[in-house]
């Protein structure tokens, strides 16, 4: 049984000018143990999809279609069930989160706090567990009496890792865990991720806009434009060998794990990604796509296999695929 099973997932933000649709019709499933990366431009609905999968969205949205974490429905949770998946079972760690750590409480009293809440230890255990998280993302014990300022912002993004495992949760979701961190710490807090999530067999979702960031981290891939899928398959071949013409402008925009061009647009592509109010019609990348057709105006193509494992949404895919 998959750990993550996502079908047909929309959600739509009601805002005072009408609806917003940021993510439409997304299925996708994440096995035991496996990391599978989302790509995307900002605004494509990646944090949107990241939030839906613990019911963290605002009240304002509405989420279709279903969620199954461990076989079991998302929507149909207790609010005391549901507190008991975060964290324990799934924690999230999000863009520039360690902004949120408290300026006025100690590091490790911080990180202990989500193994009191949910009873996992008693105070004397949760000091020991947090000497051990710490070690776990390369920072020593004594680092527990610190306070958030006294450290720099990747030692602050390390004790999010920490927090994030300290419930040994079966899925860790990371939000753009190491876009506001330098290039070099970029690197070493991505190697500490893979590291992690390989000893302890916990499986990844890991949202970013840098798909040579997510090739190197997961074994599978999602691109997403205008809340929709376009691409997914294993991340070797959609990051060196993409069939999807928004996949092949993002794989050439970002060539190397950590690469300064990493804030560029991606190359090659002319405009904005739309505004999920005013989508085109059709496919919602015809607009800006170097390789549309007439009829991509008015089509909007569903995924299509696009070789082993993959699909991509795009009628030049299909074309191939109904030709052989
Ligand atoms: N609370 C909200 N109310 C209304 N619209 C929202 C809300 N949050 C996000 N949106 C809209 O939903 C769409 C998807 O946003 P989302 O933040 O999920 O994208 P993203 O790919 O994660 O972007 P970024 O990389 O910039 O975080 C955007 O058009 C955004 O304006």
């Amino acid at each position: 049984m998959s750990l993550l099973e996502l079908d047909d997932v929309s959600v739509t933000y009601r805002i005072a000018a009408g609806e917003v649709p940021a993510v439409r019709g997304v299925s996708l499933t994440l096995d035991s143990g496996a990391a599978l990366g989302v790509a995307g431009e900002s605004g494509s609905g990646k944090s949107t999809l990241a939030m839906a999968l613990l019911r963290l969205l605002p009240r304002d949205a509405r989420v279709d279609g279903r969620i199954l974490l461990g076989g079991e429905d998302i929507a149909a949770m207790t609010w005391g069930r549901l507190r008991a998946v975060r964290w324990a079972e799934a924690s999230i760690v999000f863009q520039g989160a360690q902004h949120g750590l408290n300026p006025v409480r100690r590091i490790g009293d911080q990180i202990a706090e989500p193994l009191l809440v949910h009873g996992l230890a008693k105070p004397e255990g949760a000091r020991k567990r947090v000497t051990e998280l710490l070690e776990q993302v390369g920072l020593p014990a004594w680092r527990a009496r610190s306070y958030p300022h006294e450290l720099s912002g990747g030692q602050r993004q390390r004790v999010m890792i920490a927090m994030a495992l300290a419930c040994s949760p079966r899925l860790i979701i990371a939000d753009e865990p190491t876009t506001a961190l330098d290039v070099m710490v970029q690197a070493q807090v991505l190697t500490l991720i893979k590291e992690l999530v390989a000893e302890h067999g916990i499986s990844l979702i890991m949202i970013s806009h840098d798909l040579s960031v997510l090739a190197d981290v997961c074994d599978q891939l999602a691109v997403m434009y205008a809340g929709r899928v376009v691409e997914h398959g294993p991340s070797a071949q959609v990051f060196h060998d993409p069939r999807h013409p928004y996949a092949k402008a993002l794989a050439a925009a970002f060539p190397t794990v950590g690469d300064p061009a990493s804030r560029m647009a991606p190359q090659g592509l002319g405009g904005d990604p739309p505004d999920p109010m005013q989508l085109p019609t059709g496919c919602a990348f015809h607009p800006r796509c170097p390789v549309a057709l007439p009829e991509c105006a008015s089509t909007d193509v569903e995924l299509w296999p696009a070789g082993p494992g993959r699909v991509a949404a795009c009628v030049h895919v299909r074309a191939k695929e109904e030709a052989s």
